[in-house]
């Protein structure tokens, strides 16, 4: 394998691989050929399950869930050596119905890891609770022996964590969020470690491919250059350090080599508090615009429901 990737334990005892393929952000929206397919996306999938990937990340609102279905099947690596998360559209009253459509569209008939989205909705905007929708996927589990095999949850701040655990069954194993140096929440970081919930993060490279210029730069270049290696792995390296799974984008071969190369380095104690402390002093987030503010003294909170 060209990769070398560590993996983690989620709270259901399914083994993660700790970086992701992501199928988001690049590949949202992308036209399709004759076929129906995103031919890019799919030879771009195979290429990095070739490579060693084998967690990828969809979701039904990018769209490209045949495309995901598609490389697996080219890839020819088994299903049960695969880790594939999608997840659920968030407001829609028949979770079960999307569930077996997303199912369908893999070409798989069970989902290691099923997210809600987010949850950027309620019953009296959009006729259905989180909590509805929870208890719904919460059934597609069923303990373990449904088609569910891990269930979390996606863009979910302490107090919609709270919110959801008055009424939820069963706790996420998952919370997908945007997480970067520049995009840290303490808080969360800990509900979400004293409940056995695994942080994923997402747009996790921010730092440098959409924040470039703050102060971060030269602390990324400067680890980079002492172990041989990229900005951009530094900030993969710092994630999984941190504890979290990380989600990456990228077309390019190179660059799935170049974040797959995990292993048999590491950072020092000194250099992951060093990111962190630098990333603090300048709070900013890509994703979900309109939905989170920084507020200073407090961190991130969700603006949408003030
Ligand atoms: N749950 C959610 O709400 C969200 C989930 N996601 C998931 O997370 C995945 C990863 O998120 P991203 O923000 O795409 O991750 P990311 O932070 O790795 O950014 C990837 C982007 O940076 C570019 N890039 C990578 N290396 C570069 C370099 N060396 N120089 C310049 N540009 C470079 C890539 O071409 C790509 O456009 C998505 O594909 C999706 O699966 C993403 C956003 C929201
Ligand atoms: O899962 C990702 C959802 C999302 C939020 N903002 C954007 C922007 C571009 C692509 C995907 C997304």
């Amino acid at each position: 394998m060209a990769v070398n990737i560590p993996t983690f334990k989620l709270s259901t005892g399914l083994t993660i691989p700790a970086v992701g393929y992501g199928c988001g952000t690049k590949w949202y929206g992308a036209a399709k050929d004759e076929t129906g397919l995103d031919r890019a996306l799919v030879n771009s999938m195979v290429e990095a399950i070739k490579l060693g990937y084998r967690h990828i990340d969809g979701a039904e609102m990018y769209g490209n869930e045949a495309e995901i279905g598609a490389a697996i099947k080219e890839s020819g690596v088994p299903r049960d050596q695969l880790f594939i998360t999608t997840k659920l559209f968030p407001s829609v009253k028949d979770p079960k119905a999307r569930f077996v459509e997303s199912l369908k569209n893999l070409g798989v008939d069970y989902i290691d890891l099923y997210l809600l989205h987010c949850p950027f909705f309620d019953k009296q905007s959009h006729g259905v609770s989180v909590g509805e929708v929870w208890e719904a996927i919460e059934a597609l589990h069923d303990n373990g022996k449904g088609p569910a095999r891990t269930i979390g949850v996606s863009n979910f701040l302490v107090p919609d964590l709270e919110e959801l655990m008055k009424t939820a069954k069963i706790t996420p194993a998952v919370n997908q969020i945007e997480i970067h140096p520049y995009c840290f929440d303490e808080a969360l970081y800990k509900y979400c470690n004293d409940n056995n919930i695994l942080l994923t993060a997402y747009g996790p490279l921010s730092a440098t491919v959409r924040f470039a210029g703050g102060p971060l730069d030269a602390v990324l270049e400067k680890i980079g250059q002492k172990y041989g290696k990229t900005k951009e792995q530094v900030q993969i390296k710092w994630g999984l350090e941190m504890g979290w799974v990380v989600v990456t984008t990228t077309q390019k071969k190179e660059r799935m080599v170049l974040y797959g190369d995990m292993e048999g380095w590491n950072l020092e104690k000194e250099e992951v508090e060093e990111i962190k402390k630098v990333g603090l002093s300048k709070p900013q987030r890509a994703f979900w615009d309109g939905k989170y503010k920084f507020v200073q003294g407090e961190g991130w909170k969700r603006v949408d429901k003030e």
